[in-house]
């Protein structure tokens, strides 16, 4: 096995639930993480990601599999490394009466850290000018905020955030964004799981895709896009059925659209500017289509992308938690939280 910081082969977890039956929610899941990434976790709802994060930290007991965290085989030896991972895998419920400060002092003290540290996390996630007013106040984007700075009261050395930017608006997310950026600028590993594509693109350099429980794609995201790199081209012309029939004839694989064709496996676009334009039919707009990684996640998973912002990879409104899914474990019970 790759030495890393979370390692996880094989990992497998069936749920078997009274109304629903037996469900397969991880299914011989591999997840490398190694030291100074950060990693994007990607799935649609219900593809594992949530049960992955749960059993690597010992809330749920998996099936089978090997799994470890700093060299610390999980769960079993998961206390040896504990203060050097912060992890925020289910929403943090705050009392709504104490203060982010007074939050943070008692989970300080609570772990035997320094209290001096509570102002410098609120400082690192931004909070420091509203570390004194109730938590009650806040606004769900500044409770995730709070959910993170409790996590690096130990200063952590990994840090695992699962759906961070649930139910944050665009501002929120841009802060998340920026917090997370910066955790790694200190040195911080970071595993951030999303269903929101265009975040973890933007964020992540490295990246996993698991769907139905199994990873379909793992890699540097640059790689894992240039993967999927079709040399495709956007033209648009005013006789689009006319181009269409001398691309075609041309021996180019061409779709054809409303307002615009797209030629596919061209890496030098002048080859249809000069098809094209020989034959008097002259190109208005001639624009390559790289891959992001929602097209790249529809492609590997079928999943559709529904329309708005944040783009989706499935049908979830990004409000929405997971704990419409949530039955009991039949198999679990006192051990699953
Ligand atoms: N405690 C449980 N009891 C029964 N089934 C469960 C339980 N937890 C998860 N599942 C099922 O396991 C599958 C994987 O769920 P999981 O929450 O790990 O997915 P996810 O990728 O995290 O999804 P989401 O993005 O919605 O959080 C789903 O079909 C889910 O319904």
């Amino acid at each position: 096995m790759t030495s890393g910081v979370i390692e996880i082969e094989g990992l497998r977890k069936t749920f078997h639930s009274l109304r629903r039956g037996r469900r397969v929610a991880v299914d011989g899941f591999d997840l490398l993480v190694e030291a100074g990434q950060v990693h994007g976790f990607l799935g649609p709802n219900g593809s594992g990601k949530t049960t992955t994060l749960r059993a690597l930290l010992g809330l749920v007991r998996a099936d089978d599999g090997r799994m470890r965290v700093l060299g610390a085989t999980a769960p079993e030896q998961l206390p040896q490394v504990a203060g050097r991972v912060g992890a925020i895998v289910e929403s943090p419920q705050f009392y709504g009466n104490f203060t982010g400060y007074r939050t943070l002092r008692l989970l300080a003290l609570a772990g035997g850290v320094p209290v001096s540290r509570v102002d410098e996390v609120l400082e690192q996630v931004g909070l420091a000018d509203r570390g004194d007013e109730r938590v009650k106040g806040y606004s769900l984007g500044m409770k995730q905020r709070l959910a993170v700075a409790s996590a690096l009261l130990k200063r952590p050395e990994l840090l695992i955030l699962d759906e961070p930017a649930n139910g944050l608006d665009p501002a929120g997310i841009r802060e998340m964004r920026d917090l997370v950026r910066a955790l790694a600028a200190n040195g911080v590993t970071v595993l951030v799981s999303s269903h929101i594509l265009a975040e973890i693109q933007l964020i992540c350099d490295h990246v996993t895709i698991i769907s139905g429980g199994r990873r379909v794609t793992a890699g540097p995201v640059t790689e894992v896009l240039a993967g999927f790199d079709h040399n495709e081209h956007l033209v648009r012309v005013d006789d689009l059925a006319r181009a269409e029939e001398l691309l075609l004839a041309a021996g180019l694989t061409v779709t054809g659209h409303a307002d615009h064709l797209v030629v596919s496996g061209v890496p030098d676009p002048t080859e249809v500017s000069r098809t094209l334009g020989e034959q008097g039919v002259w190109v208005r707009e001639l624009t390559p289509l790289r891959p992001d990684l929602e097209s790249v996640f529809l492609e590997l998973t079928g999943a559709p992308a529904h329309p708005g912002v944040p783009r989706q990879v499935d049908g979830s409104t990004p409000t929405g938690g997971p704990a419409a899914d949530q039955e009991i474990d039949l198999g679990m019970r006192g051990v699953d939280a």
